[in-house]
């Protein structure tokens, strides 16, 4: 099958390389030309959780156009990166299928804007870093999520294209419940990494750390008591265990000087609250202290 990924970055690099492991065909869109050439040339590298190194040959353009329509689309961006892609997105024909795979809230109304048949949400509770412009760490192994968000073909798509080696996925009939019980893992677990500069296993190790981390989820329990139904104190240790030795996408972004993802993030949920006449005064520090980060970081795209 011919798969189009959207964003080759830390996660975009991750699921083309498993992806190919079934021998689907994977061509990236990336933002610069250099990129793009260093793909075609050397491919990307993925360096597994055994240390195996597994290397990938993948077509990479600039240019929407240049890539197959008839295919999946993957879109592995930030969420605040979506808006340079609308018109791109919009102008794919509307039968091609989309996959959206960002952390936060903030993409599920932004979604709402493409008029696509079938639109995909999947929520990725793997540890990924990119080393280089072809090369990716796979930091921690967890399950893929995938729900409809919108879907009108009834062709769904075949969920054995997520199976393989390290990067096992479950299709789900919900997405709005799999993106709050991953905003949740989030919220709990990105602010405190980024701002301690610490891997996510030390959430646990470190007491102070695993203290505040508890604090935040029950503060956040106690507002969104439904949550309890999807995701449990031991599911966030769970998820810190199994990615123990990433570092957050949060922390990787303040450590590449670029903008976090507080605000679809952090910030949706804090309205969320807001609009129940609740505060989460825990959590509304940690999202002060993110954004003074951000606002102290040294260049945003
Ligand atoms: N990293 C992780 O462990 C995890 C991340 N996630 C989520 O996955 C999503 C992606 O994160 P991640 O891969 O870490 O982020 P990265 O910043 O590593 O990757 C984003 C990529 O998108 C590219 N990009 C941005 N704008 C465009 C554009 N207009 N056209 C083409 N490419 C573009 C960037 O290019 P450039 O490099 O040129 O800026 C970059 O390569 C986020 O929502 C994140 O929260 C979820 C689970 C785990
Ligand atoms: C799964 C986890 C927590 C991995 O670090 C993540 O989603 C992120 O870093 O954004």
């Amino acid at each position: 099958m011919k798969v189009v990924i959207v964003g080759a970055g830390a996660i975009g690099l991750l699921i083309g390389s498993y992806l190919s492991e079934r021998n689907h065909e994977i061509t990236y869109i990336t933002r610069s030309t250099v990129q793009a050439e260093k793909l075609r040339l050397q491919g990307i590298t993925l360096i597994q959780p055994n240390g195996e190194k597994v290397n990938t040959q993948v077509q990479a353009f600039t240019d929407f156009r240049l890539a197959p329509t008839e295919a999946l689309w993957i879109v592995a961006v930030k969420f605040h990166q979506l808006t340079n892609l609308e018109k791109e997105l919009q102008s794919l024909s509307l039968s091609t299928t989309l996959v959206f795979v960002q952390n936060g809230l903030a993409h599920l109304k932004w979604i709402n804007r493409l008029k696509h048949q079938d639109i995909y949400i999947a929520t990725i509770e793997h540890g990924a870093v990119k080393q280089d412009a072809t090369t990716v760490l796979h930091k921690g192994v967890g399950l893929t999520k995938i729900a409809p968000h919108i879907m009108t073909s009834k062709a769904p798509i075949d969920i054995s294209i997520f199976q393989t080696s390290f990067f096992q996925s479950e299709m789900v009939e919900d997405a709005y419940t799999i993106v709050l019980r991953k905003v949740v893992l989030n919220a709990c677990i990105n602010p405190i990494t980024a701002i301690l500069q610490i891997k996510n296993g030390e959430l646990i190790t470190n007491s102070h750390a695993f203290h505040l981390m508890k604090s935040i989820f029950e503060e956040i329990l106690l507002s969104f008591p439904e949550i309890s139904q999807t995701l449990t104190f031991e599911d966030v240790k769970e998820l810190c265990v199994k990615t123990s030795q990433n570092y957050s996408s949060m922390l990787q972004d303040r450590l590449n000087h670029r903008k976090s993802e507080i605000e679809s993030i952090v910030g949706v949920l804090l309205q969320m609250a807001a609009t129940k006449e609740r505060d989460l005064p825990l959590l509304r520090t940690l999202y002060y202290l993110v954004l003074a980060l951000d606002e102290k970081g040294e260049s945003f795209e």
